[in-house]
């Protein structure tokens, strides 16, 4: 069976700083769609890692394949479309809100689903929002939330979500990690979401990936990870964290 992602033996190493090796020989799979958590102390390069799977940023060693074909063999805007990353600070397209939604339609030159937009929308709270409104004068949350709509309508096979819920109220939260939840079931699609909130870790993933020391150390799924962690470094995070 041929993969969806495959990481092999990636390594970042850093221009400067006395720590030069970011992490080293990181290896995963995901052979079937699900939710991975990816978890770790701050500065382990998780949002490195997230965005070399985006194809935004390169492994200095190692290989990534997306479909069993490896990345140097993509055009990295076909990849894109396929790796989906969501950012922590969301970019508006120049334009209205209404631009945005039909970003993905037009990349894709498919007609714009407005049902499903206005469904998307309601369901995280937007559903009075004037569609004719210049996106960059939203609020940040508003941002946030569109800029996640804009790239659900994608209807990309692997969604990577950078702190995707962390500038977000508690109730728009919830509503996010409802939907994606929902969305990941119903599309069959694949979500890596990188986040430091426990609870959200262990409500919407099934497997949780966990650095530390500059290596992949844990790979487990999300009940065993939490109950009971394989590695003294898992161990310790959780404690830190008040969980174990
Ligand atoms: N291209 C780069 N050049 C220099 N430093 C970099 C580069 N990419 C990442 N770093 C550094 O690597 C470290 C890890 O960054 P990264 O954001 O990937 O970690 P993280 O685990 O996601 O951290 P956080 O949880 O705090 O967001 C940081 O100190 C960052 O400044």
């Amino acid at each position: 069976m041929t993969s969806i992602l495959k990481l092999q033996q990636l390594t970042k190493i850093l221009p400067q700083g006395e720590r030069p090796i970011l992490f080293a020989n990181v290896s995963a799979q995901i052979d079937e769609p699900q939710s991975i958590a990816l978890l770790g102390a701050s500065g382990q390069g998780k949002s490195t890692l997230l965005r070399m799977m985006a194809m935004l940023d390169v492994p200095d060693e190692g290989e990534l394949h997306l479909h069993g074909t490896p990345a140097s063999a993509w055009v990295p805007k076909e990849w894109r479309m396929q790796a989906c990353y969501v950012a922590q600070q969301p970019v508006m397209l120049p334009g209205t809100v209404e631009d945005n939604l039909k970003a993905a339609s037009r990349l894709h030159k498919h007609s714009f689903d407005q049902e499903l937009a206005r469904e998307l929308m309601g369901e995280l709270g937007l559903s009075g929002m004037d569609w004719g409104k210049r996106a960059g004068d939203l609020s940040g949350g508003e941002k946030q939330r569109v800029a996640l709509i804009r790239s659900l309508l994608l209807r990309a096979p692997l969604y990577l979500l950078d702190e995707t819920t962390s500038s977000l109220d508690a109730h728009s939260k919830r509503a996010v990690q409802r939907l994606l939840t929902a969305w990941q079931a119903k599309e069959s699609c694949t979500m890596i979401w990188v986040t430091h909130d426990l609870d959200e870790a262990r409500a919407v993933s099934q497997r949780i990936w966990f650095m530390a020391d500059r290596v992949l150390c844990e790979d487990a799924e999300t009940n065993e990870f939490f109950e009971q962690p394989a590695t003294e470094k898992a161990r310790r995070f959780l404690q830190a964290a008040g969980r174990h």
